[in-house]
């Protein structure tokens, strides 16, 4: 398992009054898996990839990724450790520093972690190649368009060879024809790589590439659905239609 999940809350205090975020989830996610997160807006997605990401920590419960305990890496400098060497993320405005062309964008994690120039600028270039996006490496973001950029950022998160994506509604800027651009490079990237995605998203066409879809409410996992690959895309996104109407309440199951 690259990734467990056990009894895991996370809850907020305002005016002596605690909110759970996240309510004791437990999940268990194997190498390569692509899974999605789905769930209505305050339902706990982005807290979720959060927490697995190190960015918060968790007010009960554990998790493990590749075997390790995050418990056990929440002193600095080991929680900025994980966040760069295990997981990758990718966000729905990119993220990319502005001032600075595509290729130093996706090579900047690894000059921070003091990768020599020449080793940095050849995995870069690979990457870059492997995103399509070589010929434009000298272009400076504001130069590329939404879904080149997404693009870069997903050579950027993937620099370090990080055993997890985590990707928080990734196309959620796109066009439809960019975004199913963006998802076979990510499908592409799971099946070549062996590469763990988990990926939050509102859009079933989006879900509808994913190995498992799991639907969050009120911060508890209510729904763990495995996508039938043997049916068509747009058989798998009625049904996603359906159990998102009926985690939501819509409709019985
Ligand atoms: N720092 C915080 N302090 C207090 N409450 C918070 C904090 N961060 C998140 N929450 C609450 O936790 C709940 C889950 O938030 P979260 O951002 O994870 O939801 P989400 O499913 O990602 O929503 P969306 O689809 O709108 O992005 C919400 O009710 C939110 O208000």
């Amino acid at each position: 398992m690259i990734l467990e999940i056990q009894s895991l809350s996370k809850f907020y205090t305002t005016h002596s009054k605690k909110t759970y975020a996240i309510k004791d989830i437990n999940l268990t996610i194997s190498r390569s898996e692509f899974i999605v997160v789905m769930g209505k807006s305050g339902s706990g997605k982005t807290t979720l990839l959060q927490l697995i990401g190190a960015l918060i920590e968790p007010s009960e419960g554990d998790i493990r990724v590749d075997g390790q305990s995050l418990q056990e890496i929440s002193v600095e400098p080991h929680a900025t450790q994980y966040r760069r060497d295990k997981v990758g993320f990718i966000f729905q405005f990119f993220n990319l520093i502005a001032s600075i062309n595509a290729e130093d964008n996706v090579a900047m994690p690894l000059l921070l972690a003091g990768v020599k120039k020449k080793e940095a600028y050849d995995k870069t270039k690979d990457l870059l190649e492997k995103v399509g996006l070589l010929n434009k490496r000298k272009q400076y973001p504001h130069t590329l368009s939404g879904g080149e950029q997404q693009r870069v950022a997903i050579a950027r998160a993937l620099v370090q060879n990080p055993c997890l994506l985590l990707a928080d509604e990734p196309t959620g800027n796109l066009d439809s024809v960019t975004t199913s651009h963006i998802l076979s490079l990510l499908v592409q990237l799971q099946k070549y790589r062996n590469q763990t995605i988990l990926l939050v998203t509102h859009d079933p066409q989006v879900a509808a590439h994913a190995d498992r879809v799991i639907f969050l409410h009120d911060g508890k996992l209510i729904l763990d659905h495995a996508n039938d690959k043997e049916c068509d895309h747009n058989k798998r996104v009625s049904v996603i239609v359906e159990l998102q109407l009926a985690s939501q309440g819509k409709v019985d199951i």
